[in-house]
């Protein structure tokens, strides 16, 4: 089922067409990997979708409902967002996930549960009452996922993630992501440039190159019958994982 869609969408700046995309759909329960080289609109197009950032033209609906002026703020409550930087705030690493629910108006007695909750599902219980500035990056990373997934967003935006992480710390973050992701009913857009993460996390792979998308399918299809140079070109730099090494042999 879409849960997030974006329909004929052209975003121009300066003259400058920076996104052409006819049709691009999140789906409830999967996460969809959007990849493209600096510069190919990953950005503007997840600020489009989070109803961050104005088309030009185009629509963005959310089960359906075209996003408008009226009712952005509502849609917005629906979605949560992890950035490659943590973000937190200079407090505790317990305010830090109660207060995006106190601002949701969450009933008090939820927020404990909730908090409580993903404390213990991100591993952070023991950390939970002191301050976020003496944190690891990886534990930093964990609070602002904790933060994100305490909303019980509908949408997930992931922002490079697990970016600056080193490869221990990211591996365990990925593994304990995917664990909690996979099964739930969130539709997540995840943008990565670390191809090695995508068949852990994503359902689905999207390519995007000068604004366009220009093949989605499972990472394994778009790996094994890249449709055309560009999407080989991108891919052909990927670590491969065991299952996707004969990929190679398709190129
Ligand atoms: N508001 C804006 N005004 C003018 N140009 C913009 C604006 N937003 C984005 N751009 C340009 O659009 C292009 C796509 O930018 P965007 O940040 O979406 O790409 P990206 O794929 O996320 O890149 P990166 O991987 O480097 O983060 C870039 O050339 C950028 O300079």
């Amino acid at each position: 089922m879409v849960i997030l869609e974006a329909r004929d969408i052209k975003f121009i700046k300066n003259n400058r067409t920076i996104l052409d995309i006819d049709a691009f759909a999140l789906r409830q329960g999967e996460v969809t990997a959007l990849i493209g080289v600096n510069g190919a609109g990953k950005t503007s197009l997840m600020q489009i979708l989070a109803l961050l950032q104005q088309p030009t033209s185009g629509q963005v609906l959310f089960q359906g409902e075209p996003a408008g002026k009226h009712n952005l703020l509502q849609l917005r409550k629906r979605m949560a967002f992890v950035f490659q930087q943590p973000l937190l705030l200079d407090m505790t690493v317990r305010q830090n996930i109660e207060t995006g629910l106190r601002l949701r108006k969450v009933a008090s007695h939820l927020i404990n549960q909730r908090v409580q909750l993903w404390l213990e599902r991100l591993g952070i219980q023991h950390l939970a009452d002191g301050p976020v500035r003496f944190l690891s990056g990886g534990e930093a990373q964990r609070v602002s996922i904790a933060r994100a997934l305490a909303l019980e967003p509908e949408v997930l935006f992931l922002d490079e993630p697990f970016t600056g992480l080193d490869s221990p710390t990211r591996g365990q973050l990925l593994l304990d992501m995917a664990k909690l992701l996979h099964g739930t009913k969130i539709a997540t857009l995840f943008v990565t440039h670390d191809y090695a993460e995508i068949p852990y996390l994503a359902h689905r792979l999207s390519v995007l190159d000068q604004g366009r998308i220009i093949q989605t399918g499972t990472p394994q299809e778009i790996y094994q019958r890249p449709k055309n140079q560009a999407v080989l070109k991108l891919l052909q730099w990927i670590p491969m994982r065991g299952e996707m090494r004969e990929a190679k042999g398709a190129f």
